[in-house]
Formats: structure tokens, C-alpha cells, sequence
């Protein structure tokens, strides 16, 4: 499985000219890429990347990769991501790794948004892997009923838990909010359901990413395939 990955990343590479500013995706499979990478700079390639969480910072800095802002650059030419399924549209869920209030943030400031991943990923109908939503800690009891009355205005429900840290305690991200994640099993219309979500109050960003990856790269025992999101 870590090979495909790291297959996958190789591929995205290829996409990466001269003189791009890059977003950094989060997880292991955008780990590889950030690897791939820095070998390419350490043989010359000039770009600038932006990470989506202190994680990939961190790689990014120990593989040699310069980084920088979205304040001190007006956009990214390609980010490339990992995802935690994606369906025949190129919607998305992220978020596995708790890095999608940033990564959402970077792909939007993207001219082009490549999601690399092993063919586990690509699914007929997102909703298997539990949607992850951000919430702020402060009121989530209200917040929690919002987000079920969502789901039951949207046609899906499922259970909700906050997320847990490997230690037990609550897991926190890089901005300082809690995940919810939400036991769906199969959203019909993820469009409809990000809408709803996006309007609650103490929701501060969820998994779903609608129209945001350009081109999937997904590496399987057959090869690879690249995926090109149809126009709208
Ligand atoms: O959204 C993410 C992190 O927030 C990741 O991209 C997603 O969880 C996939 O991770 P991996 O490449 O480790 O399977």
C-alpha cells in the first residue's frame, strides 16, 4: 500500500515545473510527495510550498522544501493532497488526519488541486469513511443538533463522536478546534450536505470537498490512472 502511495506521489511530481508555488498536502501519502520533493530541490528545482498542517512544516523543513505563506503569496499554482475517499465527480472526503480547515484553505487558493492516493480510495458514493466535521469546542450541544438536523434535511444519518487523540484525551487541531466525525455510510448529495453544514454556527469547516480537486493520480495494482474532473 505504501508503495501505490508513494507511485501516486511520483506521478504528481511530474505535474511540478521550475519556479511554482506549491500547497503541501497532509497524511502519508502527501508525506511521500513532500519526500520526492525535497530529492528534486536537493538536485536544483526551485519552488516555495505552503503546508497544510505543522506536520507536513515539519517534513517539508527536514526534506529541504522552502516555505511560505498564504499572506505573502497571492496563489499556489498546484496543490497536491491526499483524500480519504473520492468519488466518480472528484468530490472528496478529507480529513482522516485532522488538517482539513487548512487544507480546504490552501486547495481554494489553488489554480489546480491533485489528489494522489491508492485506488482503496475511490469509492461509487462518498460516506463510508466517517465524515469528519470541525466544530468549536464552545456550545457544541447546540452544535450537535444542528449538524443532526442537517444530516436528516440532507437524507442521512449516523452516529457522531468527538474525535480522540492517541492518548485518549480529545484530539485537537492545528487551529485549536475539536472533530466530530459522523458514521454515515452513503451521502446521496454531498453538494447538498456541505451547503448545510457550512451554515451552522460552531461548524468552522467539514471533510467534504466539493469542486475542489482538478485531478485524481490513483496508483493501483494495475498501474496508474489519472482522473481529470469533468467541466461542470
Ligand atoms: O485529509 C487528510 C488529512 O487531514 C489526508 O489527506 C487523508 O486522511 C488521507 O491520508 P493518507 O494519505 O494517510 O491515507
Amino acid at each position: 500500500m505504501d508503495q501505490l502511495k508513494r507511485q501516486a506521489a511520483a506521478r504528481a511530481l511530474e505535474e511540478v515545473r521550475d519556479g511554482m508555488q506549491l500547497g503541501l498536502g497532509t497524511g502519508s501519502t502527501a508525506k511521500h510527495f513532500v519526500e520526492l520533493l525535497g530529492e528534486r530541490v536537493a538536485a536544483g528545482l526551485k519552488v516555495i510550498g505552503v503546508p497544510t498542517s505543522e506536520a507536513t512544516r515539519a517534513d517539508a523543513e527536514r526534506c529541504g522544501v522552502k516555505l511560505t505563506t498564504l499572506d505573502e503569496v497571492d496563489h499556489l499554482d498546484i496543490t497536491v493532497d491526499g483524500a480519504d475517499e473520492i468519488d466518480p465527480e472528484l468530490n472528496l472526503i478529507k480529513g482522516g488526519g485532522g488538517a482539513l480547515l487548512r487544507e480546504k484553505i490552501v486547495a481554494a487558493a489553488s489554480d489546480r488541486m491533485i489528489v494522489i492516493a491508492d485506488d482503496s480510495k475511490w469509492v461509487p458514493t462518498l460516506g463510508k469513511f466517517p465524515l469528519p466535521v470541525e466544530v468549536i469546542p464552545f456550545g457544541l450541544g447546540a452544535t450537535r443538533r444542528a449538524i443532526e438536523k442537517a444530516f436528516a434535511d440532507c437524507g442521512v444519518s449516523g452516529q457522531m463522536a468527538v474525535r480522540k487523540a492517541k492518548d485518549g484525551h480529545v484530539f485537537v487541531t492545528d487551529g485549536g478546534h475539536w472533530i466530530v466525525d459522523a458514521q454515515l455510510g452513503r451521502i446521496a448529495d454531498p453538494a447538498s450536505l456541505a451547503k448545510a453544514l457550512s451554515a451552522i454556527p460552531g461548524v468552522v469547516e467539514h471533510g467534504l470537498f466539493i469542486g475542489l480537486a482538478s485531478s485524481a493520480v490513483l496508483a493501483g495494482g494495475e498501474g496508474i490512472r489519472v482522473i481529470e474532473r469533468r467541466k461542470p
